[in-house]
């Protein structure tokens, strides 16, 4: 038999960073290394300094590798899935100027609103880049930089999301990806470049940027002697350009671009998020047009409510996150970051329909009510978009793939079912992001198209599969009333 090799793929998200230790030949997760993230800030503000992330993967690498009891030299390649949109700024060294401006930080919102007047409408930003600048997208924050913060941003020689930062660090090779790439607003998936007249505009050039790699499964460079040493890993193995976490979830479930609508997925992490791998390039203001990893495109919405969230509720009320009944009368909607999907950047959580005979356990329950139903209104968008009627009993019947840490959750899971009134599929492997980034590592190794690479894998997941419950439609409605009479003045409707 020949020696068993592996591949490491790596998820930095908002709050931790997974190391996948991942058999190449099948797709085995056999062992996962997890480091945690500080997330600093105040009132809109989220932050997290890069460095905490490049230690935080050092520390997560050592005890995958540690915890699969692997000799370093069965590792082939590695591959970065990071959290979406952030705003890193580098000096000419390369160092970090300041702290990382998050997805979730929502000071940003003028800029967005400016930005989206100046080109003349949503409309026109779908044409030019596929999405619509709201708070989470770079090309908000690097203006806001340059607003609040002129002098880190005049000292910026380079900028960079937080998967191409860790991809440099890696392999000293500046690149990133069509997938994270599409999350910028200044990258263009109509034309699969940087958009030119909007990088003038917001006073960027391209030499301050990665250069695009044809996929996130393209081999960039080797792991350089510096970050070999760091990571504990052989030299020169392969480095892929990876992706954002969002597409590398779809490559570990084998979805790329071949309009696998069928799948929808529901991601329920610090952001919930709803997408779909898509051949055809989506042209709704209503939602997110990214592109995948391999330059596909995946129509996605984006909530920045959800486990969090939840799971701060339950600790202000004292209660285990699966201590929680139906919310009945309560509605919670637990914007406590402001919200994105829909668009209310300043909003605050509301609470309404209490009762003297409410319980905690209810309070609870109406939190994951509103987490859930604000992600799941944005699928009936995502399905709109693609040309799915959700009403049509054929497409609302149609099985949701649940992921994320939230998939975890007898509550979570529960909730969705009941307010989807969808059959549910939970993926056997808890760690799609993970397992997507070492697709694309395997694929930067010599194994092919990662999302063959993956599917393949996948030929032996044990996943869940759970039958539509009745459909909790008072529920639905009742959330949904209170939601659009509290946005009416903060959309001015
Ligand atoms: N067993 C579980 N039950 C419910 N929620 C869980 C469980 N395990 C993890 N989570 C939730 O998952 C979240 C982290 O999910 P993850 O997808 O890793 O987030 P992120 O990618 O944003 O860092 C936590 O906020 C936690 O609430
Ligand atoms: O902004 C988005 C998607 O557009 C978020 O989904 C981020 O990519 C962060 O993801 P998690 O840390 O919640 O996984």
């Amino acid at each position: 038999m020949p020696p068993r090799t592996v591949v490491i793929g790596v998820d930095s998200s908002t709050q931790s960073t997974k190391a996948a230790v991942t058999d190449t030949g099948t797709g085995e997760l056999l062992a996962v290394g997890r480091a945690p993230h500080v997330v600093t800030g105040e009132g809109g503000a989220r932050e997290t300094d890069p460095e905490v992330w490049w230690l935080a993967l050092c520390d997560a690498v050592a005890a995958g590798l540690k915890e699969s009891g692997l000799s370093p030299s069965s590792v082939v390649g590695i591959a970065v899935a990071g959290q979406q949109h952030g705003l890193v700024t580098l000096d000419r060294a390369g160092r970090p100027l300041r702290p990382a401006l998050l997805w979730n930080d929502t000071r940003s919102a003028p800029q967005a609103a400016a930005l989206v007047a100046e080109l003349g409408g949503p409309e026109a930003w779908t044409a030019r880049t596929g999405t619509v600048p709201v708070a989470s997208m770079t090309a908000t924050k690097w203006r806001w930089l340059r607003e609040n913060d002129p002098a880190n941003a005049e000292a910026t020689a380079s900028v960079r999301l937080p998967h191409d930062f860790l991809t440099e660090r890696l392999a000293g090779v500046a690149a990133t990806d069509p997938g994270d790439a599409s999350g910028t607003c200044w990258y263009s998936t109509a034309t699969g470049a940087y958009d030119p007249d909007l990088l003038e505009r917001l006073g960027l050039s391209v030499s301050m940027l990665p250069e695009v790699a044809a996929t996130g499964g393209t081999r960039i460079g080797s792991l350089t002697d510096s970050a070999a040493e760091a990571l504990g890993l052989p030299a020169g193995i392969a480095v892929a350009a990876g992706t954002g976490d969002n597409m590398s979830a779809a490559v570990g479930l084998g979805l790329g671009g071949a309009g696998l609508l069928d799948h929808p997925v529901l991601s329920l992490g610090t952001s919930g998020t709803v997408f779909a791998a898509s051949r055809t390039r989506p042209a709704s203001t209503a939602l997110s047009g990214f592109a995948g990893a391999d330059g596909t495109y995946l129509p996605l919405a984006c909530t920045l409510n959800c486990t969090l969230a939840v799971d701060k509720v339950a600790s202000l009320l004292g209660l285990h996150r699966d201590d929680a009944t139906p919310g009945g009368e309560a509605v919670l909607l637990p914007y406590l970051d402001g919200e994105r999907t829909p668009d209310l950047p300043t909003s605050s959580g509301l609470l309404t329909g209490l009762r003297h005979d409410t319980t905690p356990q209810q309070l609870l329950g109406a939190a994951y009510e509103g987490a859930a139903f604000t992600v799941l209104r944005a699928l009936d968008e995502l399905l709109l978009a693609c040309g799915l009627d959700p009403a049509d009993p054929e497409v609302a019947g149609r099985p949701l793939r649940l992921i994320g840490g939230g998939a975890q959750g007898r509550t979570w899971v529960e909730t969705v079912r009941r307010l989807s009134g969808r059959p549910l599929i939970v993926p056997g492997s808890g760690e799609l992001v993970a397992l997507g980034a070492a697709a694309l590592a395997a694929s930067a190794a010599g194994g092919g198209d990662p999302v063959a690479v993956a599917a393949r894998w996948n030929e032996k997941s044990e996943d869940a599969e759970l039958p539509a419950s009745e459909r909790d439609t008072e529920t639905w409605e009742r959330i949904g009333s209170v939601l659009d009479r509290a946005s009416e003045p903060l959309l001015g409707g």
